[in-house]
Order: C-alpha cells, then structure tokens, then sequence
C-alpha cells in the first residue's frame, strides 16, 4: 500500500500579518507532510511573491497525497471579505480569520486532518468586529468542548500556563484550587499521552514574590496551590513547588522537571521567549486532536517585507508531525 503523508491543516491567521508569508515559506521548504493551508489563495500567491518564492497551489479534494515536492500547496479556499493589504489591520476581514479556524477544526474533530498548525490572528481587531475572542486557544477547547491548557515548548523548556488572557487585575481571581487540579491533570495527561514522557514531573510557581514568604507576602500559596498539589500528589503525581517564581527557571531547577507551571502569562513566557524566541511552539494541551502554533504575534511591522523568520512556524509543523506520529 502507498504511504500517505501526514495531513496537516494550516491556518496563516490575521490576513494583513506575516502569517501567509510563513505559511508560503513554509510550503516551500521539504517538510514531509500533506500541507493543506485554509486560507484565500490570492493572499497566499501574494505573500510568495514577498518574498520571492514560487508555490504551486492546488484546490483540497480530501484525496490522500504519498508525496509533496517543495512549493507544493493544497489549499481549501475562504475568501477574505476586502482585499488585504499587508500590515493594515481591517476588521472586515475578522469573519475570515475566524472561518478558517472552524473549518480547520471541524476537519481535525472529523479525523480529516492529523493536526492543526496556526499562524498567528490579531485578537484585538477580532474583538474591534464585535467576536469576543481572547485567541486560538479558547476557540478550540470551545469548539472541541475540551478543558485545555496552553503550553509553549522550547527543546530544553516546557511552560505551561494555569492562566492565559486575563488582565492582570484578573488573575489572582482566576486562580483556584479546582482550576489547578484541572489544568495538572490536563498537563500531565499529556506529557505521558502526546510526549511519551512516563511519569513526568512538573515544577509549579508560585503566585506571590518569594512564593508568599509564608503568608506574608499573600495567602494563595497556603489556601489555593499548595493544597491542591497536595491532593495530586495523593494521587500520585510528582510535583514539584509551589516554588518561587524568580528562581523556577535557574538551569538547576529545570533539570529537575519536564514542565514548568506559570501562574499566569507574563510570569512564564518572558523567561521562554527569551531563551528562544523565533523557535518556540505553542501547543495546546487537552484537545482532542493536535495543535500546534507560533510563538510570536501578528508582526504587522514587517509583513509583507518578506524578512519576518519562518522558524517558529517550521518548528510548529515538525512538533505536530512528531505529535502525529506518537498518536499513530
Ligand atoms: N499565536 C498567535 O496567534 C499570537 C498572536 N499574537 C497577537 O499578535 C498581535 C501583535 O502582538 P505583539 O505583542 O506585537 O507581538 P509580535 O510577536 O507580533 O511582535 C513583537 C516583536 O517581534 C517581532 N516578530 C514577531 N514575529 C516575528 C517573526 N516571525 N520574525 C521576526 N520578527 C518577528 C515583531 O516584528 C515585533 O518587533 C497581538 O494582537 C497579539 O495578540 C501574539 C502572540 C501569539
Ligand atoms: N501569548 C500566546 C498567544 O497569544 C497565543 O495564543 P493562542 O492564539 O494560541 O491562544
């Protein structure tokens, strides 16, 4: 029998940002997977042209596909609603973005594809077209009506999130007992079900400088984290903490886990993207099919420059090729 490749559905994003120029760079590339982008081909043929690549694109006919030269392309074609141009944001194109979301979705809860790979939307011109919509991520676990959790992975680092897009004001509310046995169930269902990690062990931060100091410095620690690591750990999880913050990600501590636990956005991914930025994924944990993503924004700055780093998109791709392939 014919081998049939990996069928991956990407969805380049926000139309005015460098996502269909990646998406373009990609395809271009020799990665071994039946790419199927959900997206207006003219864009695509356009973000190519940026930065002088030449694709090949065919209409999707849901054939099953054995090999793909590089510059090939499947494309299931969404229209968008006014033509883009790059870097200037149109809320008019906000239902497009949001289409092929579905549609990639939709697809992978059919077992149409073997993953998702996104680029990234700009969630701010999706709420400025009236959507709330506070990213992918939430879209998903309400489309697949899964609990989930974010996660970006560099090679030597994993940082999960207990929140995600909260104001800051927000989180400390956000954060609960209950939430926390979910989300570390969720995290480590995953590392042992999707990374093939047996018995992962998880470092968890702390909410409060010096992780409270012992109350004094706030009481979350005591009332909320602790407690509920305790109750895993009953259960037989190995975690690690509720530890200070500042000093979860020094070389020694990580060494000690395969996942770190932020509290919250701005205290995890600093710390990621700043050991790498450019080549980091965001996978999201829970769902019932993979998905895999960016590690930047919309870089509205350099789209259609055709200079914007292709990296994290590429490593996006081969994450959820290996993630496919476990699950296979
Ligand atoms: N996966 C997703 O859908 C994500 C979406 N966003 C959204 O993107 C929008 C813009 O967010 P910002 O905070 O400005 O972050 P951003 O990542 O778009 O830009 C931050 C800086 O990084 C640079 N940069 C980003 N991607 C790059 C690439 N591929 N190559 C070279 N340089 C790159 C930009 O030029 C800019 O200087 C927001 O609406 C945000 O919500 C942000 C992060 C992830
Ligand atoms: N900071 C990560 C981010 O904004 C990506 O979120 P999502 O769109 O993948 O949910």
């Amino acid at each position: 029998m014919t081998r049939r490749l990996p069928r991956l559905a990407l969805t380049p994003g926000e139309p005015a940002g460098v996502g269909p120029e990646l998406v373009a760079e990609l395809a271009a590339g020799d990665i071994a997977a039946d790419l199927v982008a959900i997206a207006d081909p003219a864009l695509l043929y356009a973000a190519a042209a940026a930065r002088g690549l030449a694709l090949t694109i065919r209409e999707y006919d849901g054939a099953p596909l054995a090999e793909r030269a590089p510059g090939e392309l499947r494309c299931i074609p969404v229209a968008t609603a006014h033509p883009v141009v790059p870097g200037t944001l149109d809320r008019a194109n906000a239902g497009y973005v949001l289409d092929t979301l579905a549609r990639a979705a939709d697809g992978c809860l059919a077992g149409e594809f073997d993953a998702i790979v996104t680029g990234p939307v700009h969630k701010g011109i999706i709420n400025d077209a009236g959507v709330p919509f506070s990213g992918h991520t939430e879209f998903f676990a309400a489309r697949a009506g899964s609990d989930v959790v974010m996660m970006l992975a560099t090679p030597s680092l994993r940082v999960a999130l207990a929140t995600t897009h909260l104001p800051l004001r927000a989180v400390a509310d956000a954060i609960t007992r209950e939430g926390l046995v979910r989300t570390l169930a969720i995290v480590h269902a995953d590392l042992v079900d999707k990374f093939g990690i047996d018995e992962p062990r998880i470092a968890v931060c702390g909410l409060n400088p010096h992780a409270g100091e012992g109350g004094h410095l706030g009481s979350e620690e005591i009332e909320t984290i602790k407690p509920a690591l305790d109750a895993l750990r009953a259960e037989g999880m190995r975690l690690i903490g509720p530890l200070p913050a500042d000093t979860a990600f020094v070389p020694e501590q990580l060494e000690r886990c395969d996942a770190v636990l932020a509290m919250y956005h701005d205290q995890g991914l600093p710390v990621l993207k700043a050991q790498g930025f450019g080549s980091a994924v965001n996978v999201t944990l829970g769902l019932p099919f993979i998905r895999t993503s960016v590690d930047h924004g919309t870089a509205l700055d350099l789209a259609g420059k055709g200079t914007a780093d292709a990296a994290s998109l590429v490593a996006a791709a081969r994450m959820a090729l290996r993630l496919a392939s476990l699950k296979r």
